[in-house]
Parts: structure tokens; C-alpha cells; sequence
């Protein structure tokens, strides 16, 4: 099984390397640099495509296209690293520290202000605000590494008031995790027709401004966690290996 894992920063690629060291470089078209891991049970490549929705999409599809071409497709990406989670709740939220799986990674501004409020783009007429990863994946992974499992929503803006905050978790009941990835990753991953996962390792509150607060060493090494356990969780689920085909 050949698995991508698609970072936002070098400092997210490298706790996801450091589940699986060694972990060597090549340079992909266009210059982004790719890890891989050497010795795990799944053939394991990370890359830190940049911040951001776009930047993300960007990097995944580079990654996916070449892997295709070199006749090395992958069999699943994970959109990877740390976010915000809202306050926890009994089905809702994550706490600092905590990892989440997604069980829907959405598109949260994806669309238009309207009198009456925030219109999706699907309700425009256009694309698609919400990828749903295989439930049967989501739970061995969340169950492997402890993960809380719900929708995590990709913003190009990063929310910053209380007032925002809760009006993402009302248009997205049971929302646990708020990031700037996921929704790029998966779009790439869709154009490409191959699996999609995001795991996000909680580094603040979604809520107003609190630099202070923030815990980035914590979310890194809880991501280094989830990731040392992702291995494990896919070999159990993927079933064993097809038989060659011989015409
Ligand atoms: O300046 C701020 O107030 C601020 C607050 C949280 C995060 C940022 C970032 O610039 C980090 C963006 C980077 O990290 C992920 N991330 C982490 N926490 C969040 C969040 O609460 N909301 C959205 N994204 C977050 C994100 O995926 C980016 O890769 C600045």
C-alpha cells in the first residue's frame, strides 16, 4: 500500500517523518520536495505543500500526477497536521492536545454572504463542500491512535472571534476540528479517484485571538503519536494484497 501524507509546514512533515525515520528527500516537478519512509509495513511519502486550500490542492495533485506517471500510484492520501478545535462537547469539539479523524473534511467558507446568511456553493449551482472518507478507514484509524472522529472544516481564514466560532459549529453540527488543508487534499485526491483521510492533532482553541494559549510542540508530538499507530491501522483494514495479474 503506497500512502501520501500532505502537510501544511516542514515542522508537521518532519513529526510525521519522525514516526517513521529514515526518511529520505527527492525533489518533485515543479521543486517541492517529498520524504520517504523507509521500513514501515505501508510504503509512507510526506510533503509539506504550503498553507492553505489552494496551496494544498496544488501540491497534492503535483504529487499524485507524478506518482501516476511513474507507474507508482498511491492507494491513499492523508491530509495531516495540527488545527484548531472547537470547544469540546459530548459529540462535538477536541481538546488541546487531542487527535481528530474526519469523518467529513468541509469546505466552510466555500461559498456566498447572502441577507439571510451564508450560502454553500453547492446551493449556487457549483462543485462540492463536503468529501466523506471511507467510514470503515476512519474508525481503525481514529480507534488506532485515540482519535475522536467528526467533520473538521477547512477555512482560508483562520477563525479568530467567539462570534465565528459559533457559527461554524452551528452550520456544522458535531464539528470537531477547524484547519486550512483538508478540503485542497481531498479535492486533488477526488480528481485523482484515490481515498482520502485527515487527521488533525488539536495546537488551539477556535475562538478568539490567544497566541499564548497555543500549544504547537504538544500537537506535534501527538501528531508523531497518531501517526506511529497509522501503519498498523491500515495493513489490519486493507486485507491482504491482490494477486498479481498474469494474462
Ligand atoms: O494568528 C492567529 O491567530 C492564528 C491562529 C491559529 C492558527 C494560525 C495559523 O496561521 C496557523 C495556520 C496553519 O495551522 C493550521 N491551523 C492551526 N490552528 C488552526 C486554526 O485554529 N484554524 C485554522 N487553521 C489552523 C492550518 O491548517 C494552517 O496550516 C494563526
Amino acid at each position: 500500500m503506497r500512502v501520501l501524507v500532505v502537510t501544511a509546514v516542514a515542522a508537521e512533515r518532519d513529526a510525521v517523518c519522525a514516526a517513521a525515520e529514515p526518511c529520505d528527500g527527492m525533489t518533485l516537478p515543479g521543486g517541492h520536495e517529498l520524504r520517504r519512509a523507509a521500513g514501515l509495513p505501508v510504503a509512507l511519502d510526506a510533503l509539506a505543500a504550503g498553507v492553505g486550500p489552494a496551496a494544498a490542492a496544488a501540491g497534492t495533485a503535483t504529487a499524485l500526477t507524478a506518482a501516476a506517471l511513474a507507474g507508482q500510484p498511491y492507494d491513499l492520501v492523508v491530509s495531516a497536521g495540527i488545527g484548531g478545535g472547537f470547544s469540546p462537547g459530548p459529540g462535538s469539539g477536541a481538546p488541546l492536545g487531542s487527535v481528530v479523524v474526519a469523518d467529513a473534511i468541509v469546505a466552510g467558507d466555500l461559498g456566498a454572504e447572502s441577507p439571510d446568511g451564508f450560502v454553500p456553493v453547492t446551493e449556487l449551482g457549483f462543485g462540492t463542500v463536503v468529501h466523506r472518507p471511507d467510514p470503515a478507514l476512519v474508525r481503525a484509524v481514529a480507534a488506532a491512535s485515540g482519535a475522536a472522529v467528526g467533520p473538521v472544516v477547512t477555512v482560508s481564514t483562520v477563525t479568530g472571534s467567539a462570534d465565528r466560532a459559533a457559527e461554524l459549529a452551528e452550520r456544522h453540527p458535531g464539528v470537531r476540528a477547524e484547519a486550512m488543508e483538508g478540503f485542497g487534499v481531498a479535492e486533488a485526491a477526488a480528481a485523482h479517484g484515490v481515498p482520502v483521510l485527515e487527521i488533525r492533532t488539536i495546537s488551539n482553541a477556535v475562538g478568539p485571538r490567544d497566541r499564548a494559549a497555543w500549544r504547537i510542540g504538544e500537537a506535534l508530538t501527538a501528531l508523531t503519536g497518531a501517526f506511529r499507530t497509522l501503519p498498523g491501522a491500515l495493513t489490519a483494514t486493507a486485507g491482504p494484497a491482490p494477486e498479481p495479474h498474469h494474462p
